[in-house]
């Protein structure tokens, strides 16, 4: 080696060793790594495993650790190593207070949120979402009276309104119909309805996750140079949105800068923001920040959410005749609303347990995310119940799809049965219904950080249900075989097909 290639080496030696010390948390011994246990790192080939069959990854994960009360460890995305928590430690984790366990903390990591809006804040100072738990659920009933227009106006808008058969590719179409739906109750009519926000909207919730992934696997010291160039596309996407967004901003600060509260003012997100920040955070009462905290928000009610509306539709469509699904959906459905006389109350969706039954027995099976509690570790002291030392910096979280897929909890539990939960409910088993969370249901997370989303999703999901089946006839392209198209695991998330297709023509009534 020339002398230069020497000096270069032992350069790069100590570097490369810093960087490794500074930027890697360093595991005790007795975490086990899962496929590799008794090593200090990860294979190559398990590492992969992570890519190429991340599913397998974690039923190995649960069979061997998880189901026994064990804590062990996964590679994760790039570099990152996750510590997946026994199902047993579910309490544990979710009563542990924010400055030893953090879910803001766990969320700025996995969603890069500085290359994603550009700043921390809009994740670590989640005002916004305190106010959909406490104001916007205390509301919820005369919330859903717009949203109940709006699901109507939608499906008819993006599923047409002819009495032919048509081909709509469904995941595609739900995303319009739900970022349209969501928008009522976020910033109102009209500006929900307008195509080219809608549109800069949902580039924003799809480009989030591309950022969140390629920057998250990039090694942390390489961040700050990928991550500004990454940025740039949400940049674009959000000074679009802002464009669309400004005139009501605007008109909305105006009429109500010098004015109390009053009940007669718009009830939206957008309005609680508005009167939060102008008491608690009036430096962020701006178009920049305010469009920020929009796209954060449409997050959750935009991408879970049109995801879980797809999976449910095709599960629907898909169900095996002998449960004779839509026919029993729309008598429920029926009975229900004319009890109620026509009006969505909060009575009338609680009774709906068939409904119900089948929204929860799609996110058990398809959820776009396969872990839950997602949170970090704050302090140098954490020890889990079955002993392990936590290092702090550690991310923790437990596993939901294998949980959620045990034969030993549910009988056969890869069939799609879609009144799984109405019948055991019949049966006289409580706490199962859609917005129930727990061990053998996590898609909405547990205990005081759980989904507070959900009970809004809850008269969402079950209203497109209502309009869609009330008014259409649906049915699967004959290529598909009565089979529903398949979901892809794309590492740990599980996608619906994006060219996934239904036909449907709408009904005489
Ligand atoms: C299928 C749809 C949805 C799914 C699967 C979902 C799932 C989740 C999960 C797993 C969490 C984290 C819970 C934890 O770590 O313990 C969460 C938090 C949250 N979700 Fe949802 N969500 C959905 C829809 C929504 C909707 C429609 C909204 C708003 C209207 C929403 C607002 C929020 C907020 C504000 C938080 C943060 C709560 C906190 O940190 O205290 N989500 N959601």
């Amino acid at each position: 080696m020339s002398p230069m290639g020497v000096l270069l080496l032992a350069l790069l030696i100590p570097i490369a060793f810093i960087l490794r010390q500074y930027f890697t948390i360093h595991y005790p011994r007795n975490l086990p790594r899962v496929c590799d246990e008794g090593r200090w790192r990860f294979r190559l080939r398990t590492r992969l495993r992570y890519y190429t069959d991340c599913q397998s990854l974690f039923r190995t994960a649960w069979e061997r650790y998880s189901k026994h009360g064990k804590t062990c460890l996964v590679p994760g995305l790039g570099f990152r190593d996750e510590v997946i928590l026994p199902a047993s430690a579910l309490k544990w984790a979710t009563t542990q207070p924010d400055q030893v366990l953090n879910v803001v903390a766990a969320f700025e990591e996995l969603d890069q949120v500085r290359y994603n809006v550009g700043h921390e804040k809009f994740v670590l100072d989640l005002w916004p979402g305190w106010l959909v738990k406490r104001e916007m659920n205390a509301v919820l009933e005369s919330l859903m009276v717009g949203l109940a227009e709006e699901v109507g106006v939608a499906f008819d808008r993006w599923f047409g309104v002819q009495e032919e058969w048509r081909d709509v590719k469904v995941l595609e179409t739900m995303k319009m119909i739900v970022a349209q739906c969501s928008s009522r109750f976020t910033v109102g009519l009209p500006l929900c309805r307008k195509e080219s926000y809608l549109k800069n909207c949902i580039n924003f919730t799809d480009q989030f996750f591309i950022t969140a992934g390629t920057i998250g696997a990039c090694p942390k010291f390489l961040r700050p140079l990928l991550g500004p160039l990454m940025f740039q596309f949400q940049r674009i996407n959000l000074r679009r949105m802002a464009k669309d967004f400004q005139p009501l901003l605007e008109a909305r600060m105006e009429a109500y800068s010098n004015t109390p509260k009053s009940p007669d003012e718009p009830q939206d997100h957008l309005q609680m923001m508005i009167r939060y920040a102008q008491v608690n955070r009036p430096e962020e009462l701006n178009l920049h920040d305010m469009t920020a905290r929009l796209s954060m928000s449409n997050l959750g009610s935009f991408h879970q959410t049109s995801i879980a509306a797809t999976n449910l539709i095709f599960n629907i469509v898909a169900s095996d005749p002998e449960f004779n699904t839509i026919s029993i959906l729309r008598d429920e459905i029926k009975r229900v609303l004319e009890e109620q006389g026509g009006i969505w109350t909060k009575a009338g969706i609680a009774s709906m347990i068939r409904t119900d039954s089948v929204c929860r027995e799609t996110l058990r099976l398809y959820s776009f995310g396969n872990r839950a509690i997602m949170r970090k570790v704050m302090v140098d002291d954490l020890t889990t119940e079955d002993g392990i030392l936590l290092p702090k910096g550690a991310m923790v979280s437990l596993l939901t799809h294998p949980a959620q897929c045990d034969e030993g909890i549910y009988k056969d539990p890869l069939r799609f049965d879609p009144f799984r939960f109405s019948r055991m409910r019949e049966d006289g088993l409580a706490n199962l219904s859609f917005v129930s969370t727990g061990s053998q249901f996590l898609p909405f997370g547990h205990g005081k950080h759980a989904c507070p989303g959900r009970f809004l999703l809850d008269f969402e999901l079950k209203m497109m249900v209502a309009y869609l089946l009330t008014n259409y006839d649906l049915e699967l392209p004959e290529e598909y075989k009565e089979k529903r198209p398949e979901n892809t695991w794309i590492a740990e998330a599980l996608m619906p097909p994006s060219e996934g297709m239904i036909r449907v023509k709408r009904r005489k009534i």
